[in-house]
């Protein structure tokens, strides 16, 4: 059966994290030239994806916030329809750590109760700047009820294990409609039942 899944997903954290470079590292991962620059994000920017998930075709919206508090409420109105959220910290600024816990507040107040949240640590290719030590991450996420990575948008570490490993466990409780082409009785419905893969081991970066 051909099955097919529209989610959206978002991704949030303080300003400077790579929340930018890592959706567009996803969206275009044969991107030869990584930018250096740093644009700050104006409220709210979204790329499309569709991509192949255990042989059913999904296709993601990945909304990119704006890290800077002045955005917070533009960006917060889009949490609600967000399946999936990644909540993103640089291993290199303790203080972007810190925010975790804001960001996971906001994500609760304005956020679906049944959202899936993956905790990513981002920038391991610093790894001689590196500040926030795996554990912490790990405890973290642990406390937090949900698997975490570390990753480099620069190296293209981690990047599609962690939209994977997110899109995997929305799937796993979501309904899945088939597309009218594929279904004879038009808008019927059918429930996919997923197992629960593994996530990949080692979530932690390898640098
Ligand atoms: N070394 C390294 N630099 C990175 C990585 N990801 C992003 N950067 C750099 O960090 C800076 C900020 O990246 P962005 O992706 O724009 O950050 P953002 O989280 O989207 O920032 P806002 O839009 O302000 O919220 C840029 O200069 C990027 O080149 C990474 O994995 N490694």
């Amino acid at each position: 059966m051909f099955l097919l899944a529209q989610l959206q997903l978002i991704i949030i954290g303080d300003s400077g994290v790579g929340k930018t470079s890592f959706m567009d590292r996803f969206v275009d991962s044969s991107q030869a030239d990584f930018r250096q620059s740093f644009n700050p994000t104006v409220g709210i920017d979204f790329k499309v994806k569709n991509i192949l998930v255990d042989d059913k075709r999904v296709k993601l919206q990945i909304w990119d916030t704006a890290g800077q508090e002045k955005f917070n409420s533009i960006t917060t109105a889009y949490y609600r329809s967000a399946r999936g959220a990644i909540i993103m910290y640089d291993v290199t600024r303790p203080q972007t750590f810190k925010s975790i816990e804001k960001w996971y507040q906001l994500m609760s107040d304005h956020g679906r109760g049944d959202v899936e949240v993956a905790l990513v640590g981002n920038k391991c290719d610093l790894n001689s700047d590196k500040k926030v030590d795996s554990k912490q991450g790990e405890n973290t996420a642990t406390e937090l009820g949900c698997h975490f990575y570390e990753s480099s948008a620069k190296d293209n570490l981690n990047i599609e294990n962690v939209f994977m490993g997110l899109v995997r466990n929305i799937l796993v409780n979501m309904p899945l409609e088939r597309p009218p082409d594929a279904a004879g009785d038009r808008g019927s419905t059918a429930t996919l039942n997923l197992e629960s893969k593994p996530l990949p081991a080692g979530g932690s970066c390898p640098c």
